[in-house]
């Protein structure tokens, strides 16, 4: 390969938000191999909001493990912000939101959004201060000193999101962030969050179980089919950013929900 082509190739990968490349995962259960993951092929540039969509068990959550370095790939390469997911974790380069906030019941919010601060070994000030400015991005300000149990379902998945950014991120892994809430709280934290992502701008994999929320989100939706976990198609979505309530309603918008109700029909139903 030749200076001009390695540095392409080089410069290429650098912009990749996220990729799988051939990704293949199988699971041994009971000394059977199960195969989760049928060479997956994706390629997210940086800064791009994708979701992923799919009947329960086709592999989703699995993915975002790939990505997250929690689960190594049986074959085939993936790639985050550019390098691997295990240098990516180890570079705090990568964020992660369940549907579970998982925060500390004993910590205080403030003290919740600084953990993985602390556990990088910033001093309290700092952790504190971008703590607090966190906790205002997400809409908490005033509830710094509040326990967890003290706030709803919605507050605190902001929480987790606060806490998911307080690294600074490249990549933001979202699994089901909201699945738990109700239709009106989702509606809003959906909103947020694409202002939120308006002004950080992180690559993010955002996995719904939801047609409306992947729409309004994302600039394309990765629709995936079950036994063997594969990807269907990856539907575009025609509509500018930023976006209000009012994209919703665009024909657009209603375009892009036709096209994935009809690959999730095909892909063994939804
Ligand atoms: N650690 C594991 N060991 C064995 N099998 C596993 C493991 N993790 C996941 N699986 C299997 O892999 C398949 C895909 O699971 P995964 O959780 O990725 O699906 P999903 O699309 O996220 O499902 P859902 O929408 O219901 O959350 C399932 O059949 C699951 O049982």
């Amino acid at each position: 390969m030749s200076t001009d082509t390695t540095e392409a190739t080089e410069r290429q990968t650098r912009l990749v938000g996220l990729a799988a490349r051939d990704v293949v995962k199988t699971f041994s259960v009971k000394g059977k191999e199960n195969l989760v993951l049928d060479t997956i092929n994706l390629e997210i540039p940086k800064g791009e909001f994708v979701s992923v969509i799919g009947p329960s068990g086709c592999g989703k959550s699995t993915l975002l493990r790939i990505f997250a370095d929690l689960i190594p790939v049986t074959s085939g390469t993936a790639v985050v912000d550019g390098i691997s997911p295990q240098l990516a974790r180890a570079d705090r380069r990568l964020g992660v939101v369940f549907q579970q906030a998982n925060l500390m019941p004993w910590r205080s919010v403030l003290r919740n959004v600084g953990l993985p601060l602390e556990v990088e070994g910033r001093g309290k000030v700092a952790r504190d201060a971008t703590s607090r400015e966190l906790l205002e991005l997400v809409g908490l300000a005033g509830y710094e000193k509040h326990l967890p149990r003290q706030l709803s379902g919605g507050m605190q998945q902001r929480v987790a999101i606060a806490r998911a950014l307080s690294t600074e991120p490249d990549v933001l892994l979202m699994d089901e962030p909201f699945g738990a809430l109700d239709e009106i709280t989702r509606e809003r934290l959906n909103q947020e969050l694409l202002s939120i992502w308006g002004r950080l701008r992180p690559t993010v994999l955002f996995i719904t179980h939801s047609i409306p929320e992947a729409v309004f989100l994302s600039s394309r939706v990765v629709v995936m089919g079950a036994r063997p976990g594969r990807i269907v198609d990856v539907v575009d979505v025609d509509l500018p950013y930023p976006r209000d309530p009012g994209a919703r309603t665009d024909p657009a918008f209603h375009a892009a929900e036709s096209r994935i109700r009809a690959l999730l029909a095909t892909a063994g139903g939804h």
